[in-house]
């Protein structure tokens, strides 16, 4: 049994209801563990934040980036915030936050109905709503083009909640389906069935494989992480630049190529300073190995305090096996 510091059973956060993605990226991380106690919240946000103040939980799974639509931006935007918000008058901040493990979840996606319906039949509606989570619709928008073609005369729209699971909550529960409106939810097959819902498509995300990367996180404590067995260690930095400087960017990649770091990801969100700060200004999203035991890393940080307005180490994690698959 895995147990918390506090002696406590471990809890768990994941974006709820029960049936999301995120609710099975925390039972693949933790659901060989007896008396884990996994706890839904209402939003990706609610998860950090929640982790952050309350003394009963000890971790927060939150999806990551997915292989079709890329980055889950909500998430990304919770880092910059966290590094802005902690960086009162320091180069270095020291996130509350740590990332100690990566997660893979297998997103198949099926079209779901609170009854039992022929596909076909779909072109008989005015209008057909379709719940999700915004993060979902670039991953079936070819599939859902298509469907449009199919029903030519229907006003097919696309609406937006806090999680999969919840639009076929939302779908089961709705206003009773009018003979003109028909509601819909995409979602996965755990969802529809934790709901009593009908499945009349599936797998129709357009590209096969799709796959959402999850983090786990846990409040920063002095205990060292326990790696799962990895060769490949990965880290993950967010840092902005000396903005007015024109080399600053560059200065900041030249020192990953004087240590032998590779940079496996890099991706960037606004840095949203408002109203103080300026348009058209960066958070950069680094995430790098190193298989070398010779590498200096205190030297290799102080050149990254040297080169960087501001930066925050999240944590550095075994790379899971299902990132090859
Ligand atoms: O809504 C869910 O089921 C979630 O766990 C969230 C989420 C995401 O934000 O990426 C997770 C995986 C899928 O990519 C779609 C949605």
């Amino acid at each position: 049994m895995t147990v918390a510091s506090s002696g406590q059973p471990i809890a768990v956060l994941f974006l709820g209801p029960e049936g999301t993605y995120s609710h099975q990226a925390a039972l693949q991380q933790f659901g060989d563990q007896s008396n884990t106690k996994f706890v839904a919240t209402d939003s990706i946000p609610e998860c950090l934040e929640r982790l952050e103040n309350d003394c009963n939980i000890d971790y927060a799974v939150v999806p990551f980036e997915n292989s079709t639509n890329g980055q889950v931006i909500f998430t990304y935007d919770l880092l910059r915030d966290r590094m802005v918000r902690q960086s009162e008058g320091v180069n270095r901040v020291v996130p509350e936050l740590e990332v100690l493990d990566e997660q893979y979840v297998s997103v198949t996606h099926c079209l779901v109905a609170s009854s039992a319906l022929d596909l076909e039949s779909l072109s008989k509606y005015k209008r057909i709503k379709i719940y999700s989570h915004p993060q979902v619709w670039g991953q079936v928008d070819k599939y859902l083009q298509n469907l449009q073609y199919r029903c030519p005369g229907t006003v097919i729209e696309r609406l937006d909640t806090p999680s999969t699971s919840d639009a076929v909550k939302r779908t089961v529960q709705v206003e009773s389906q009018s003979g003109e409106i028909l509601s819909l939810a995409i979602a996965s097959n755990t969802a529809a069935k934790v709901y009593n819902a009908h499945i009349i498509d599936q797998a129709i995300n357009d590209k096969q494989g799709n796959t959402t990367r999850f983090l786990v996180f846990r409040k920063r404590c002095a205990t060292a992480v326990q790696l799962r067995d990895s060769r490949t260690k990965v880290s993950l930095l967010t840092f902005t630049i000396k903005h007015d400087d024109p080399r600053s960017l560059v200065d900041v990649l030249a020192t990953f190529k004087n240590y032998p770091v590779n940079i496996c990801s890099m991706s960037s969100r606004p840095l949203r300073e408002e109203p103080k700060g300026k348009k058209w200004q960066y958070i950069y999203f680094l995430e790098y190995y190193c298989e070398s035991n010779e590498m200096e890393w205190d030297a290799f940080y102080r050149e990254i305090s040297g080169s960087c307005s501001l930066w925050c180490l999240w944590g550095t994690f075994a790379r899971n096996g299902l990132y090859y698959s």
